[in-house]
């Protein structure tokens, strides 16, 4: 199966407040690697992304004593029947032999469940929400800024309170050769999701019409993934790549995956300036996002027989 060197960009330079000629051209440098990885991949990696390593392995360690339990202690932890988003743990509906689990953590929609046990796991999920989230803002203001030179703050606002951003956990446990698709085929549909998987690796992009492994990162590099909102408020300049986990043989796998979504109620469209502002026609007709994420959600909760089937942006084409 081919290969292909994932596009890195180090963050350090936009974390450092100096301002010599050294750094605009490695910013310059890395605005370049970004730029081009939104348009030709939709998926990127970044590094010295201030996100503590110890803490990531802190909290992939407690979240695999969490999945290991017996179902009986982690269904203490079920999403509340009438929560709007499935908050706590769950069963995920993406995988057709249904061998993938996660635990949702969801702090502002107000019905967050968060587990007991290990006890240490509440904190550790609330400090890498809080990492995360620097994160993620970080990334969203230099492609809104410095790669697509959108007013500042455009995307921001669209994120407005950051209430609908959400920490998934994921579980995949072991399988034999015969039930490995830990997760169906499917583009993210936020606006960004930040990517951490343990080292069972198992997460593949389609390139080309083939799928391309992602090796599990040694120097605790992010993978950073381009949502459907960013390809739709760009009319397709930015692409959302297709991809899917195929779960490793005779072990389990543990990933994190931080959804950087726009407000609910915002209305979602080709921004001006990749249309009207350079004659071009919108791909897209007008929705909002809590419309898009609740046909998604019922594709979860409702699997289709085939990844065809499945609600995606394309229902919004025009
Ligand atoms: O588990 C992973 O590595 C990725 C999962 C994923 O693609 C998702 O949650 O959208
Ligand atoms: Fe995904």
């Amino acid at each position: 199966m081919a290969n292909i060197e994932i596009p890195t960009v180090d963050l350090s330079h936009f974390l450092s407040n100096s301002q010599g000629d050294e750094i605009i051209d490695a910013r310059k440098r890395a605005i370049g690697i970004m730029s081009k990885a939104c348009s030709d991949y939709g998926f990127f990696y970044v590094i010295n992304h201030g996100v503590s390593q110890k803490h990531l392995n802190r909290a992939l360690q407690l979240s695999k004593i969490f999945f290991e339990y017996p179902q009986e202690e982690k269904l203490k932890c079920k999403p509340k029947p009438e929560a709007p988003f499935p908050a706590g743990y769950s069963q995920a509906k993406t995988s057709v032999e249904n061998n993938a689990y996660f635990l949702m953590f969801h702090p502002r929609c107000g019905f967050n469940v968060f587990p007991t046990n290990p006890p240490e796991l509440k904190e550790t999920q609330e400090e890498m929400f809080s990492q995360f989230s620097k994160l993620s803002e970080l990334i969203a203001e230099i492609i809104n800024d410095d790669c697509l030179g959108l007013p500042h703050n455009l995307l921001k606002e669209y994120i407005d309170d950051s209430s609908w951003n959400l920490l998934l956990t994921n579980y995949y446990p072991s399988v034999s050769d015969a039930q490995n698709v830990g997760m169906l085929q499917h583009k993210d549909c936020n606006c960004l999701s930040l990517v951490v998987q343990d080292d069972a690796g198992g997460l593949e992009y389609l390139i080309n019409g083939e799928w391309i492994p992602i090796i599990p990162p040694k120097s605790g590099e992010i993978l950073v993934n381009v949502g459907d909102i960013l390809q739709v408020f760009t009319n397709d300049k930015y692409k959302s790549t297709l991809h899917r986990v195929v779960s490793p043989e005779g072990r389990s796998r543990n990933s994190f995956v931080y959804s950087y979504n726009v407000h609910g109620d915002k209305w979602i469209e080709p921004l001006p300036q990749f249309t009207t502002e350079i004659q071009e026609l919108p791909k897209y007709r007008r929705f909002t996002y809590k419309e898009y994420l609740s046909l998604r959600l019922s594709n979860k909760q409702n699997p289709s027989q085939t990844p065809e089937d499945a609600v995606t942006i394309a229902y919004y084409e025009i």
